[in-house]
């Protein structure tokens, strides 16, 4: 973890926070203020170097997308391309996904990307987990009513230990898909790791679930 730490990395996040979210505390439960519109604000939670929001942005203009990431050292690539695309809709959170709540209130989101999150196999870390359950109770915080989660992984492991965990905290299952790979989906932006899974030819794991508010 040591290695990953480079001073510099956080010094360039602060010299944009244009686009790298300074004190988010502050915008807990005010995000229109940052973006500048009331339009819907989608996370992608353990964004890697950013090509999925940075995507997602382009092609979606009306929703403001954020990455959050924990490390400075990896999401300063999300911000180089960030810059260069000069996107207004998109927006970087060096934050660990424990600590959403803080930054986020209930309402303030209106979907979840979880894309080729860490396995974490060793049962003793699986509450690093981006499915574990007090992530889900995190991420239903800071949904709408009947907000959704959109995961995709390559890790079948993985995948099962979701899908039970989803199933555990009473989500709906709303799509599943267990083929291999097939990157031309409406809406689909590849990411790194997903072009690397895809040209290997490996399965990759899809679905979406949704909160159930009663
Ligand atoms: C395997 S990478 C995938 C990156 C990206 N989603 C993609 O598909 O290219 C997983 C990322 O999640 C980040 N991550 C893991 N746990 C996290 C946490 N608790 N909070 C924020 N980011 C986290 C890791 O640092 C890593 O960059």
């Amino acid at each position: 973890m040591r290695l990953r730490y480079k001073p510099w990395a956080k010094d360039k996040l602060n010299e944009y926070p244009q686009y790298s979210i300074q004190q988010p505390e502050q915008y807990k439960g005010r995000w229109e203020e940052v973006f500048g519109n009331d339009h819907p604000i989608h996370i992608e939670v353990g964004t890697g170097k950013g090509q999925f929001v940075t995507g997602m942005a382009k092609a979606n203009p009306h929703i403001n997308y954020i990455g959050i990431e924990v490390y400075e050292s990896v999401i300063v690539s999300a911000l180089d391309r960030i810059i260069e695309a000069d996107l207004p809709n998109v927006k970087l959170l060096s934050v660990d996904a424990n600590d959403l709540s803080k930054f986020f209130a209930k309402n303030d989101v209106e979907r979840v990307y979880l894309n080729f999150s860490d396995p974490w196999p060793k049962v003793r870390h699986e509450k690093r987990r981006l499915t574990y359950q007090s992530f889900l109770k995190i991420y239903e915080d800071l949904l709408i009513d009947g907000g959704e989660i959109h995961f995709k992984t390559d890790n079948q492991g993985l995948f099962e230990y979701s899908l039970m965990s989803f199933s555990k905290y009473g989500m709906l299952l709303k799509y599943i898909s267990l083929d291999l790979h097939q990157s031309d989906y409406e809406g689909n932006i590849m990411t790194e790791y997903e072009e690397k899974f895809s040209a290997k030819g490996q399965r990759i794991y899809r679905c979406e679930v949704k909160f159930q508010n009663d």
